[in-house]
């Protein structure tokens, strides 16, 4: 089993790499084109369009489908958008203490989401005294440092998440932090506690075309990992369940 383990670790791990490789040398145009064609995608499907809220991640500057004409697009038809929130960073801990973990927190406006200032990563992320007037999905799963801080609120009926690598049989491969696992984790046991699938959110992954794995390749899934429910590529292809 250890062995199991480590050798799948060790298989997303060499898989990030390449992967990473591959788009670290890819053009901006390229990347500003593919953001175009899946923001398009996104706009037109049935499952967004019907979407009151909904999570979407807000793009790094290089090597993600960019996400802003989404972010934007949501906000001016009125829906709630939620963005991702690690907690837990800066609090000092034990070797074996809970380490960062996400949550989504809920924008207020355009105006809010033009002006969040990037964090180490260039993500633009709501500063922390802003926390206090959001709404939260899991309310900082009872983090420490937050808790208190934001209003839990309802559901997300979407989300649109980033990834590493991606493959036809809606595999996904994260950075290795297992953010978007947990957090599917505690929000599944959250709001289906007889354990079905029913009241999880549509999840949608966005890939650019190289970070799709050819068709017989799958990512290293173990039980932890969530597959998406569709796929948005760069080339205009939606793979869904
Ligand atoms: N735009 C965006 N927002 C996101 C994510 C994401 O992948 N993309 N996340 C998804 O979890 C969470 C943040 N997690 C992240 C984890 C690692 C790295 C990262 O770049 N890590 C390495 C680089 C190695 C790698 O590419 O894997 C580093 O720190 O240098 C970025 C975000 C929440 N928000
Ligand atoms: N549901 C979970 N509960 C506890 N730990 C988890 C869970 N899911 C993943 N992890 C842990 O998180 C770490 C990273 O997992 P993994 O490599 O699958 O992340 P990833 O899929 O690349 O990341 P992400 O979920 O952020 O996209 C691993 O150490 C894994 O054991």
């Amino acid at each position: 089993m250890a062995d199991k383990m480590s050798s799948l670790r060790l298989a997303k791990k060499e898989l990030r790499k390449s992967v990473r490789q591959t788009i670290s040398s890819l053009s901006e145009e390229s990347i500003k084109s593919q953001s175009r064609v899946v923001t398009s995608m996104i706009l037109s499907l049935p499952e967004y369009q019907k979407a009151g809220s909904l999570g979407v991640y807000l793009s790094m500057p290089r090597g993600e489908i960019s996400t802003g004409a989404i972010v934007k697009d949501a906000l001016q038809l009125g829906k709630r958008v939620f963005v991702p929130y690690i907690y837990g960073k800066a609090v000092p801990r034990e070797p074996e203490a809970p380490r960062s973990m996400m949550d989504m927190v809920s924008l207020h406006s355009l105006e809010d989401y033009e002006t969040l200032a990037p964090d180490s990563w260039g993500i633009p992320t709501p500063s922390e005294p802003s926390l206090g007037g959001r709404n939260s999905c899991l309310n900082g799963a009872g983090y420490n440092d937050c808790d208190g801080k934001t209003k839990e609120e309802g559901n997300i009926e979407l989300i649109i998440m980033p990834g590493m690598a991606f493959d036809k049989a809606l595999g996904r491969l994260g950075h290795g932090k297992g953010y978007y696992d947990i957090f599917l984790r505690q929000f599944h046991e959250k709001s289906a506690p007889d354990g079905s699938r029913h009241h999880l959110p549509f999840l949608i992954g966005l890939a650019l075309q190289e970070q799709m794995l050819p068709n017989d390749q799958r990512v290293p899934m173990d039980p932890t990992d969530w597959p998406v429910d569709a796929l948005a590529v760069g080339d205009g292809s939606l793979v869904r369940r």
